[in-house]
């Protein structure tokens, strides 16, 4: 079949024809051998007519001449003239500059040899005569999977393409030539014997630096609108396994790519080979850059974006960045996207514009403009970036931009692309510190890793195009055709040559016209070598419906593949990874977000902690400040409670004081009926009866002669004087003064005894009952001072306070002082009860003795004158009574009774006389001088011994019982 086509009938810049070292047959592949080998075209200073008239689509007017001002390949050399013909011979670039994989061991090694690295591909020398050959695999490349970093999957692929075998070419490992469409022939393959790369003789490893390995170029080939998808269609012939395009009409020759994508190849496929590595080199932190070029309606929305069923490179990319992600564990990354199309040579943001806009609308929108850093290169500002975290979410976002992107229909395509749309995605990645978070790495003083920042630029350019109908259409495909003029002639003139300052220059040293359109320039980085770059160009071939319509399709298909060719052989990548930024210096400052968050998430939690600890402290504060309020009020209620108790303490003090009072003043009171100050009766006193009065009364009317007792009362003396002789006693016949006991407190107001000891009696009652219930008062204020001194001792034990010791103490010495008293009460009580019980006696006894005395005094009525003046007689003069007056018996029995009378008072008196006189002696009680008694000061109180008073009043009492007292108590 191949072997049909025609042979180019010009001649090309092809590879020398001479000097060549001849190649193993078996390991090369071979050329279409049908092809016409073209012309060599081996130097730059012999370029070759190869290269057809530009379309008339497509006037170059910036475009260099074919022959002469096309910048020749440098690594394209034709192969016609070689001494083995249709073998093809292709130039190996050595890609030294790039970190060499460990040779025999380490990942790459230890992977299956992958159809797309192992292919070999000589390459022939700049110098047409001595074209070096060199095996494509010792040739490190980033896109095929020997160059640095992580290699990925291996593809391999074997499916029937337009009827051939479709084997994956190895990416890197061919190249294309532009300049002359010729040149194809000069690619030659090595053949591979089981994936591994034989011998190929006379190569030897290039020591040239060369990045043509780090750009793939593919050609993908579109259906036939109408059906037709014979590969062979006319002049043209697509073999994939090859990846050849031979064109055999006019100005035709064979094409090789690093791909050539037949049209049964769907997008994965043309994804894994054109754009995979690349993705995944990005994500290593390489720039890297796809874009599709192509005839309006030829394919490169489909591929790039793709369908449903059959997704594109952009969102096949997507899932290998976040693919990429998940099995890097290692590295933490941000990933932000921005998206914007340069419709009519000017940039508009499309995630920045409302959706369902259509061409033409009028967008109020911010110019934005091409800016440059050192940095960063070229970039459009300002641009919206958002930042995405999941493939669902950078789709939904890139879709949304696909919505606001101008599209039109048009003659060849239902919905045109109208403008140039560029996706950015910019990848940030650092090491990951092993456990922590940066913020805590930081703290730990383990520096964190500096941030990569690497860029994805995914482009579908618009498609070249005829004129249109309509103006709007015309305009738009003016601007679209001038910029991809443009982006030829740049590539056109690529070459390795710098200017005088150094900047990129062709090979005249003139500067390369970037600025030309605002694709180019913003193509400027990836075009001049920072980046990988993968060129995707699509073709139609085999529509040809009419003569005219198949020539210009043919004519823009071959402008196409030129357009490949150059970009294969003059962009020369010389990418690196991308620096690590540390702190917010690198890539654009504070660009990169990853340290910005950093930092702000470091600076957030140090506000945290902050915050956290002065919360700790407030918490604290607070705290004690509760626990200060909680303190202060219980020693308030505490204080207060005191007060309370004292307050209680006072009011119970002052209800005893006011008691005791009262009892005193009852005391006092009962004194004037016989008591003393000392609680001691007054023996007399108590007695009226037998008090000095009667006793003086008594001795007065019995004999005038006999002392006088006088009686002086003193209701208000507190001491007890016992009686004193009167001075002014009178002799009466030789008896013994009687004493006088002179008691203040013993007569009261009563005359009468009989009306005194009622009274007495019911002073008495009165003053029990008073003093009952002041016993009971006084006991019920001690129950509640002993209740309030247990609650209080409980409080204090429970509110862990120390007890009031003290306060208790004064207490308890305030309930044993009570005790005493109420103890000294009751036994005044008792003293007086035994003496209500003495007065109700001698009251009796009293009684009983006036019953007698006054039946006796009837009986002797008459006596008793007699018994008057006999007493007078006998006291005066003590002789026989008149006989005559009594009748002699019973004047003789009278005088006898009061002669016993007599007897009786005066013993009684000499009784009291002694018992006084005893008691002076035992100095229990001290004679005045006035001849009254009173009771010693120092024996006054004395514990454990009875009051004065009573041991008197208990002889007293004695005596009473003893003597006949109705006898003395009858005179007043
Ligand atoms: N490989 C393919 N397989 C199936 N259909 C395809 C293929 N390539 C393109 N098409 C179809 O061709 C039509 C045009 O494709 P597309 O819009 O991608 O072309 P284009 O190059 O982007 O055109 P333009 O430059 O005008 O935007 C679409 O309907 C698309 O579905």
């Amino acid at each position: 079949m191949s072997a049909s086509l025609p042979r180019p009938s010009r001649p090309s810049n092809g590879p020398p024809t001479a000097a060549l070292p001849a190649l193993p047959v078996s390991k090369t592949r071979k050329s279409i051998g049908g092809l016409p080998t073209p012309a060599s075209r081996s130097t730059p200073s012999t370029p070759k007519t190869g290269l057809r008239a530009p379309s008339t689509a497509f006037p170059p007017p910036s475009l260099p001449a074919p022959t002469g001002a096309l910048p020749q390949p440098r690594a394209v050399s034709g192969v016609s003239g070689l001494g083995t013909p249709g073998k093809t011979i292709r130039k190996v670039v050595s890609i030294a500059s790039f970190p060499q994989p460990p040779r025999g061991e380490g990942r790459i090694a230890s992977l299956p040899p992958s159809p797309l690295s192992a292919g070999l591909a000589a390459r022939k020398s700049k110098t047409p005569t001595t074209p070096t050959y060199q095996f494509s695999n010792s040739t490190p490349s980033l896109l095929n999977g020997t160059g640095e970093g992580k290699s990925v999957a291996r593809l391999v692929g074997t499916r029937n393409s337009d009827g051939l075998i479709s084997v994956s070419s190895p990416p890197q490992s061919r190249s294309s030539s532009a300049q002359d469409s010729y040149s194809t022939s000069a690619t030659q393959y090595e053949d591979l014997i089981d994936g591994v790369p034989t011998k190929t003789e006379n190569s030897k490893r290039s020591s040239k630096v060369d990045g043509k390995g780090n750009v793939i170029v593919s050609v993908r080939v579109r259906p036939d609108a109408g059906g037709g998808d014979r590969p062979d269609t006319g002049d043209w012939m697509v073999d994939a396994r090859k990846s050849l395009i031979a064109y055999n009409g006019k100005e035709g020759g064979n094409y090789y790519y690093d791909n050539v994508f037949a049209t049964n190849d769907d997008n994965s496929r043309v994804y894994d080979h054109s754009a995979k590595r690349l993705v995944r080199r990005v994500m290593e932190g390489y720039h890297g850059t796809v874009f599709a070029y192509g005839m309006t309606g030829t394919g490169k929305t489909f591929s790039m974006q793709g369908t449903a069923s059959s997704p594109g490179v952009i969102p096949l990319a997507i899932t290998d960045i976040f693919s990429y992600i998940r099995e890097t564990p290692s590295r933490e990354f941000l990933l932000r996207v921005s998206y914007l199309e340069i419709y009519n040579e000017k940039i508009h943001d499309l995630l920045s514009m409302p959706t369902a806009t259509g061409p033409g609308m009028p967008q109020a929108q911010e110019e934005i403009k091409l800016r440059e850093d050192s940095k960063r290169g070229v970039y459009a500002s300002p641009l919206k970036e958002e930042i995405v975290q999941s493939p669902t979410q950078l789709l939904r976002v890139i879709a949304r931009g696909d919505q606001a992107r101008r599209t039109a229909s048009t003659q060849f395509n239902a919905r045109s692309s109208r403008s140039h749309a560029v996706v950015q995605i910019v990848v940030e990645s650092r090491e990951r510190v092993p456990g922590n978070a940066a913020g805590d790495s930081k703290r730990q003083g383990l520096p964190p890793g500096g941030v990569r920042v690497s860029t994805l630029s995914l482009i579908d350019l618009a498609g070249s195009e005829k004129a249109a109908e309509t103006k709007e259409r015309r305009q738009e495909g003016s601007h679209i055709n001038k910029s991809l003029l443009t982006l030829g002639t740049v590539i056109a003139k690529l070459s390795e040559h710098k200017d005088k300052d150094g900047k990129p220059a062709d090979k005249d040293g003139k500067h390369l016209p970037y600025r030309d359109s605002k694709l180019t320039r913003l193509l400027q980085g990836a075009l001049s070598g920072d980046s990988l770059v993968s060129i995707l160009c699509t073709i139609q071939i085999g529509s040809a419906n009419s003569v005219a319509t198949a020539n210009s399709h043919a004519a823009e298909t071959l402008n196409t593949l030129k357009f490949a060719s150059r970009a294969k052989n003059n962009i020369v990548s010389h990418a690196k990874r991308a620096e690590e930024a540390l702190g917010a210096g690198g890539d654009g400052g504070a660009r990169v977000l990853l340290e910005r968050y950093r930092m702000e998430i470091a600076e957030l939690k140090s506000q945290l902690e902050s915050k956290a600890k002065n919360g700790e402290t407030k918490e604290v504060e607070e705290e004690k400040e509760r626990d200060a309020e909680e303190e202060r009020a219980r020693e308030k209620e505490a204080e207060q409670r005191h007060e309370e108790q004292m307050l209680e303490m006072q009011l119970a003090r002052t209800a005893l004081k006011e008691r005791i009072d009262h009892l005193n003043r009852l005391i006092l009171s009962s004194k004037s009926t016989g008591v003393n100050a000392n609680g001691s009766y007054s023996s007399l006193g108590m007695h009226p009866r037998y008090s000095q009065g009667s006793i003086r009364s008594s001795m007065a009317a019995s004999n005038a002669g006999r002392p006088i007792v006088e009686r002086t009362a003193s209701m208000t003396s507190t001491s007890s004087t016992i009686g004193r002789k009167t001075s002014s006693h009178r002799s009466s016949g030789g008896l013994e003064p009687p004493v006088v006991i002179e008691d203040e407190d013993s007569m009261g107001e009563y005359g009468d005894g009989t009306a005194s000891l009622a009274s007495q009696n019911r002073a008495l009652q009165a003053d029990l009952a008073d003093k009952n219930r002041y016993i009971q008062t006084l006991e019920k204020r001690l129950l509640q001072a002993r209740r309030a001194s247990s609650s209080r001792t409980s409080v204090g034990l429970t509110s862990g306070k120390a007890i009031m010791v003290g306060e208790d103490h004064s207490v308890s010495a305030l309930i044993k002082e009570k005790d005493v008293e109420i103890a000294e009460l009751r036994a005044r009580l008792d003293d007086k009860d035994k003496m209500l019980a003495a007065l109700r006696s001698a009251a009796r006894s009293r009684d009983n003795a006036d019953r007698v005395d006054s039946r006796s005094e009837h009986r002797v009525a008459e006596p008793r004158v007699s018994e008057h003046r006999g007493s007078q007689i006998l006291d005066s003069n003590p002789g026989p009574p008149p006989a005559a007056s009594l009748p002699s018996t019973s004047l003789a029995r009278q005088v006898s009774h009061l002669r016993k009378r007599t007897k009786s008072v005066d013993e009684m008196s000499r009784m009291l006389d002694e018992m006084i006189q005893d008691r002076v002696e035992t100095g229990h009680i001290v004679r005045s001088t006035r001849g009254s008694v009173r009771v010693a000061p120092e024996r006054r109180g004395s514990p454990g011994e009875p009051p004065i008073q009573l041991q008197l009043l208990s002889k007293q009492r004695t005596s009473v019982v003893v003597e006949q007292p109705d006898h003395v108590s009858l005179e007043a």
